[in-house]
């Protein structure tokens, strides 16, 4: 009889608001089999980008996925063309990126029918991330219906946080009520390179102060004390904090009466306008990094102003999480913007000399997917480009809590 191989691989699905980053990997020894995008759902101008990663196979199709159901067929079918479809007996757990997990999960979640509730009523705290990673899950459920979908929280990490940093400064009575608070977001990458960084120090993440820096279309900072976090960027919403694609992140609350009263704007008006018209796309009319810094050389003084808005708040928070640790080992930039914009880099730390910080030109201009440090070798403080990999962070826990429960 032909023994049955053991099921060690993992799906992990990352939904976004408007695409689904997914991989398949084989936990037996952490590697990857397949990795792909879908962007640009419910437009006209979808486009999906499969790899295959066992035979080199590169596949890109172009045309409308209506919705991240349609979008999560396609994936499998791809995924199928390469003999890994969804229906191998080696597939052992689908694992989903979920964003809002509010305060009730501080852990990587086996999905049920009250978690699933659980994750729906958090929608309105979470209207642009949760109801895609719910038809993630739904879909992935009608299409394995017998496997372990397992739920990775991004406010898991930031559970940790002090009331203090928690808080806002609001009459707790309503807060609680209404279950106003800090959450935070991008918790599994502010783990994995707060821990990456540990690593590349030579230390263990509990001997060291990390800032991570977050930077991709959302972008969040954290301050991590010695492996736990304790303050982060982003708050009840992952809109407050940092400039970022398109959101506004910080701004005076009564921006928002102001607009209602004044500007005559309705609720739905200014939550569409803070959160996906503003940052540097409501600056400058685009939110890719890539393009600012084309227009930048190209003297566009819009695309320039944007560019200064956007470092000035990175660098406030900064010093905010510097204030707030005391002491720091470490300040870790990731995502796409910080892994690829060294002019990003350069500018954010420019001028904190006397916070011990300095990046180094030559090394700041390398491109490498590994983790590496951009400051001198005489800095007292490293600063450092860490390459997140939430998928595989995912994949991990994912992997972890199926077989514990095996
Ligand atoms: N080579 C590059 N130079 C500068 N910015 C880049 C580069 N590549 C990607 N980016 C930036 O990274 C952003 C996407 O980051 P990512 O972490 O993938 O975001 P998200 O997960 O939110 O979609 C892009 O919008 C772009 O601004
Ligand atoms: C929480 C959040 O902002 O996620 P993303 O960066 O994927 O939009
Ligand atoms: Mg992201």
């Amino acid at each position: 009889m032909a023994a049955t191989r053991a099921a060690t691989r993992v799906l992990v699905l990352n939904s976004g608001s408007s695409s689904v980053k997914y991989q398949l990997l084989d936990m037996s020894d952490a590697t990857r089999l397949a990795v792909g995008l879908v962007e640009r759902i419910g437009e006209q101008t979808s486009r999906l980008k499969h790899t295959c990663l066992t035979t080199g196979d590169l596949r890109e199709h172009s045309g409308p996925i209506a919705d991240h159901d349609a979008a999560l067929k396609a994936v499998a079918e791809e995924l199928s063309r390469d003999g890994l479809g969804l229906d191998s007996p080696e597939l052992a757990a689908i694992g989903h990126r979920v964003v809002h997990g509010g305060l009730f999960f501080t852990e990587p979640t086996v999905i049920d029918d009250e978690v699933l509730n659980e994750i729906e009523r958090l929608i309105p705290v979470a209207p642009l991330h949760n109801p895609a990673n719910l038809t993630g899950i739904r879909t992935a459920q009608a299409l394995r219906p017998d496997l372990p979908q397992v739920a990775v929280f991004d406010t898991a990490f930031h559970t940790t946080m002090p009331e203090s940093a928690a808080r806002y400064a609001i009459d707790p009575k309503i807060a609680d009520r209404h279950r106003i608070r800090r959450y935070g977001f991008h918790g599994t990458s502010h783990a994995y390179v707060s821990r990456e960084t540990a690593r590349l120090l030579g230390k263990d993440p509990s001997e060291v102060n990390v800032i991570v820096l977050h930077l991709g279309n959302g972008a969040s900072a954290s301050a991590v004390e010695r492996g736990r976090c304790v303050d982060t960027s982003m708050g009840l919403t992952p809109l407050e904090g940092l400039v970022m694609g398109t959101r506004s992140g910080d701004l005076d609350p009564a921006v928002i009466f102001h607009l209602a009263r004044v500007g005559g704007m309705s609720m739905d008006e200014i939550d569409t306008l803070l959160n996906k018209r503003s940052g540097l796309f409501g600056l400058c009319g685009d939110n890719d990094m890539r393009e600012i810094r084309r227009r930048i050389d190209e003297g566009d003084e819009e695309a320039a102003l944007a560019f200064d808005i956007y470092i000035h708040r990175l660098k406030k928070y900064i010093g905010a999480y510097y204030a707030v640790l005391g002491e720091v080992d470490a300040i870790a930039f990731t995502a796409g913007v910080g892994e690829n914009a060294a002019p990003v880099r350069e500018a954010a730390i420019a001028g904190l000399a006397g916070l011990g910080l300095a990046v180094d030109p030559v090394r700041n201009a390398v491109r490498s997917g590994a983790p590496r440090l951009i400051s001198p070798g005489s800095a007292r403080v490293a600063v450092a480009v860490v390459p997140t990999d939430e998928e595989l962070e995912i994949a991990t826990q994912t992997y972890a809590l199926v077989g514990k429960n095996d």
